[in-house]
């Protein structure tokens, strides 16, 4: 690469507005090319090779279930051992690249992910069940990732003009974040463009090779990516994609002598299991490894009795039911102090029952939920809520040819009830009432989670009590308790949330770097 794009600030990739018709008409010029090209069969990449498996994945779309998305080619032991042994040896290669050059890479695929951005999208509604704006803000965020990590990696590169050492006569004193080595990569999928972009370009960038194992239910979008990032030449092996069973690639690279980091985003159990797994040294192995994992979620927003309580309905329903509540972020918890306990429970009730169910094609508000096990466990969850409050809105599943389930409220839940504290990750609202706003704040925190939450009122003195108190990674003030901005709302959680590992933030890359201090007498 012979010219280095100059270095812009960052900025946020501003998100499409689809109320213009020449807006959404893109978006369904760009779903018509998707759907004309439905079925098709994709490959894993090792090293420098395309493999196809006779197993496949089969990725159909969870809003119409007949029809399917495509074929992705499906790794096993042997073949994530072919691509452990790709990655290890681009690793030598790939380490030694220039940073602006690995930076460089990282520009050219925003570049062109901006440029077919609606493609991007439009594949996402289709694989995913996200309508427009939920899979623009997807697709937008994966391009916040990639422009801002290839800014990061240049900024830690360049730390040393900065002065960051405390300075002795006699020396010359430097600090450099260098690779890690092999990382494996295993992305959730309901942000199945965004984080599978931001966790991979992240390690990536910063001199590592990976194994990128996406999400099953989500392949397709994973595979644009990677095929992008071809694309743009970066070198084979960098990374390495291969699909499969969590169960059965996922534990074999988790325990494997030369993984040298995983980064994990998902739910608790499977994070907990990789940590606990990963904590095991084996034979051959000489490091500890390092695990980044970003789990879920039982977020909640706070409405007190000075609070604007239009704003605070509005927020409730958007943090519940985006995404059918399919967002680590997702509010699906609020706690309403008693005074305006009815007023507030009655606006959610009411916004709720408006949001229209049916096709992300089409771009309802409500689509479907992304699988046949999270339609059941939530239609499950629903039944338990039964018992456990009063059932305000929904309750039951939704017409459709896919996994359409009504947005549910309940009303006086207790703190304690499953539905308050277990993350059911789909549509479905629990309220408590409070009988002042310190308790709402300790019935917000009675969780094992921490990941976000929303305060809404507007009394200063209290607004700075739960700016110390409430406990979370990602505390919003009078705002939904979703969609952070890269680089403006550094994203990650406490306590059974993760690692609070902080994508999009300033010292993420530092999770796939080590330092090393170089001291030369002069
Ligand atoms: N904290 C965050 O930033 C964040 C962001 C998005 C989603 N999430 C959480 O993710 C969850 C939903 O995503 P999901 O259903 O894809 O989660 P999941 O834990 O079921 O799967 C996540 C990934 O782990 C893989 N996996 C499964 N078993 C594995 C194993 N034994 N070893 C290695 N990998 C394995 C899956 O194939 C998938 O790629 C929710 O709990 C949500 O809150 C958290
Ligand atoms: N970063 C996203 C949530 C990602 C997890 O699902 C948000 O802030 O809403």
């Amino acid at each position: 690469m012979s010219t280095l794009t100059k270095v812009t600030p960052y900025a946020n990739e501003p998100f499409t507005n689809f109320s213009l018709d020449e807006n959404k008409q893109a978006m369904e010029a760009a779903i018509a090319k998707v759907k004309s090209e439905l079925g098709q069969e994709y490959p894993l990449y090792i090293g420098s090779e395309k493999v196809v498996t006779e197993a496949k994945i089969k990725s159909i779309n969870p809003g119409n279930v007949d029809e399917v998305i495509g074929y992705v080619s499906k790794a096993n032991q042997a073949l994530a051992e072919k691509a452990m042994v790709a990655a290890l040896e681009t690793f030598e290669s790939w380490k030694r690249v220039h940073v602006r050059k690995r930076a460089e890479y990282l520009f050219k695929a925003a570049a062109l992910m901006r440029e077919r951005k609606h493609e991007f999208s439009a594949l996402m509604i289709l694989e995913s069940g996200k309508n427009y704006v939920e899979a623009d803000v997807d697709t937008a965020e994966a391009i916040d990732f990639i422009e801002f990590y290839a800014r990061e990696i240049i900024r830690l590169s360049e730390i040393n003009e900065t002065g960051p050492l405390t300075k002795i006569a006699g020396e010359d004193n430097k600090i450099s974040y260098i690779p890690l080595g092999v990382g494996v990569i295993i992305p959730p999928w309901n942000f199945p463009l965004a984080i599978c972009v931001g966790m991979t370009t992240a390690a990536v960038v910063s001199g590592n090779t990976v194994l990128l194992k996406p999400a099953s239910t989500t392949p397709i979008i994973a595979h644009k990516f990677v095929a992008l990032m071809r694309e743009v030449g970066l070198p084979d092996g960098v990374i390495n994609f291969i699909p499969g069973s969590g169960a059965e690639v996922g534990d074999y690279l988790t325990t494997h002598p030369k993984t040298r980091f995983i980064s994990f985003t998902g739910s608790k159990e499977v994070g907990l299991r990789i940590n606990k797994l990963a904590a095991d040294t084996v034979p051959g192995q000489i490091w500890i490894k390092r695990v980044v994992a970003e789990m879920g979620g039982k977020d909640g927003i706070i409405v007190d009795e000075t609070a604007d309580l239009d704003a605070a309905a509005s927020a409730i329903v958007a943090s519940a039911f985006g995404f059918q509540g399919q967002k680590c972020s997702a509010g699906s918890r609020a706690v309403i102090v008693e005074s305006v306990y009815d007023q507030v429970v009655e606006k959610v009730a009411a916004l709720t029952k408006q949001l229209q169910i049916g096709l992300p094609e089409n771009n309802f508000a409500a689509g479907p939920v992304i699988d046949k096990t999270s339609y059941e466990r939530i239609l499950e969850y629903i039944e338990i809520g039964k018992q456990e409050g009063i059932l305000l809105a929904g309750g039951e599943k939704a017409e459709g040819n896919g996994y359409y389930i009504q947005p549910t409220v309940f009303g006086n839940v207790s703190g304690k009830a499953r539905i308050m504290q277990e993350e059911i990750f789909g549509p479905v609202l629990a309220i408590a009432k409070a009988k002042d706003w310190q308790e709402a704040i300790a019935i917000y925190n009675d969780t094992e989670f921490g990941l976000t939450g929303a305060y809404f009122s507007t009394d200063e003195e209290r607004i700075a009590e739960a700016l110390e108190t409430v406990h979370c990674g990602n505390l919003y003030i009078n705002r939904k308790c979703t969609g952070a901005l890269v680089g403006v709302h550094p994203f990650g959680g406490f306590n059974m949330s993760g690692t609070d590992s902080k994508a999009g933030g300033y010292d993420y890359l530092l999770l796939f770097t080590q330092a090393k201090l170089t001291s030369r007498k002069i």
